[in-house]
């Protein structure tokens, strides 16, 4: 974000973020770029020099002047404290969190008194695998839903501080309640980290030569499995309850599957009902992916795909790099695919969905091979 591309941001600071890490970070890189000035402040001395130098804001001081809105970025175990020490630290201040679970940070805080009509709680549905400021990204939450949550005492003009500031990052504000917001993030967002972390977990004793056949299926059921496990703990013994309601129901459908597979196993894969029973489990699967909005046929996704095999020789990939380059076309992010013993690799560069074809074309024309996505 440029401040030409985001004239009139509603939100107009100094904004303070605490926690500059990949969220934090992120909401500082965007603000700054749009002209906003941002506070920071970071356990880390480390994280908070990073922070600054990649751009997304300058270090609070003791002469700042007073920020309008306090952003919260920290783990969730110490959210609540932070939100409070803030609202006392600045009263005048609208503060808002942005951690994964909001029923143990809204009760906290309410449970603190009148400095709670200024907090709003609020949850960007936007993030990666990576933590710190050196994964941050200005436009992470550019089409992402960002939960709000207010509270019964939440002022209404710090409502609109929070939804604004939503809005002005290019999220989509979502009104939810806090227990709502906690069933529906386990669903969506706690379970599929657990059941890439499960499934990874497998791959710690499989021998090398089976980690050789990987494919693009185990890469896509596994990249989340990189996140931070100090990070998931805390969001995860933070929303154990529902956590653990929707692994139970997972339990449930393990065990049915087990017990096909094993009859199968004894009786042949085609013993009565066992077929039936494993083509249910995928089939719902089918069922409830198709039902993932952006994924099949719902909002736009943020990037557009481009795979390209490059050949395994040296200076092949920084020849895609500058072919792609002179075709006008910025690589957003990009993922290598390499089996062991190929001869090529496979490069998919993200890029704007509009410069998919001009760049699979311009690919085509310089005699690189593309792959359909
Ligand atoms: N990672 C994601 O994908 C994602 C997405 C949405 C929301 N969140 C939530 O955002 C919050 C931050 O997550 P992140 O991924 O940016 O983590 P991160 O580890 O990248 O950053 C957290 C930062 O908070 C700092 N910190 C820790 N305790 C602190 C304290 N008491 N005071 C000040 N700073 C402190 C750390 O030094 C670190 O720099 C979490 O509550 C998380 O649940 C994360
Ligand atoms: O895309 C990812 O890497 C994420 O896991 C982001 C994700 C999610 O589950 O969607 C992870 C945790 C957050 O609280 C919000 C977003």
């Amino acid at each position: 974000m440029t401040p030409e591309d985001t004239p009139g941001l509603a939100t107009t600071g100094p904004v303070k973020v605490v926690g500059a890490g990949l969220l934090g970070a992120s909401v500082g890189l965007a603000l700054s770029a749009a002209g906003v000035p941002v506070q920071l402040e970071d356990a880390s001395p480390a994280s908070l020099a990073l922070a600054r130098d990649m751009g997304a804001g300058t270090p609070a001081t003791l002469t700042d002047p007073e920020p309008v809105l306090v952003v919260v970025a920290t783990p969730p175990d110490v959210t609540a404290d932070v939100v409070l020490a803030q609202l006392r630290r600045h009263p005048r201040a609208v503060v808002t969190d942005v951690a994964s679970v909001k029923r143990i940070v809204v009760d906290e805080v309410l449970a603190a008194g009148p400095d709670a009509a200024r907090y709003v709680g609020s949850h960007p549905m936007a993030g990666r695998e990576r933590s710190g400021a050196s994964a941050a990204d200005a436009d992470l939450f550019v089409g992402r839903p960002w939960v709000v949550v207010e509270t019964p005492q939440s002022l209404p003009a710090a409502v609109l501080a929070v939804r604004a500031l939503a809005v002005d990052l290019g999220a989509t504000p979502v009104r939810l309640g806090a227990d709502e917001h906690d069933d529906a993030v386990a669903l969506v967002s706690h379970l599929p980290q657990l059941a890439a972390s499960l499934v990874a977990a497998r791959l710690v004793t499989a021998p090398d030569g089976a980690l050789a056949l990987a494919g693009q299926g185990l890469r896509d059921v596994t990249r989340i499995a990189a996140s931070d496990p100090r990070l998931w703990a805390s969001i995860l013994a933070g929303n154990a309850a529902p956590v653990a309601r929707a692994l139970r129901e997972v339990r449930g459908d393990v065990d049915a599957l087990v017990a096909a597979l094993d009859r199968a196993a004894e009786d042949g894969p085609l013993t009565p009902g066992a077929m039936a029973a494993l083509a249910d489990v995928v089939g719902a699967g089918n069922a409830g992916a198709a039902r993932i909005p952006g994924k099949h046929g719902g909002a736009p996704r943020r990037y557009g795909y481009v795979s390209v095999l490059v050949p395994d020789a040296p200076g092949e990939l920084g020849r895609l790099f500058s072919e792609v380059g002179e075709a006008g076309v910025n690589i957003e992010d990009l993922q290598l695919e390499h089996s062991a013993g190929a001869r090529a690799g496979l490069a998919r560069l993200a890029v704007l969905p509009t410069a998919v074809g001009p760049l699979e074309k311009a690919l085509d024309e310089r005699g690189w091979r593309v792959v359909a996505e």
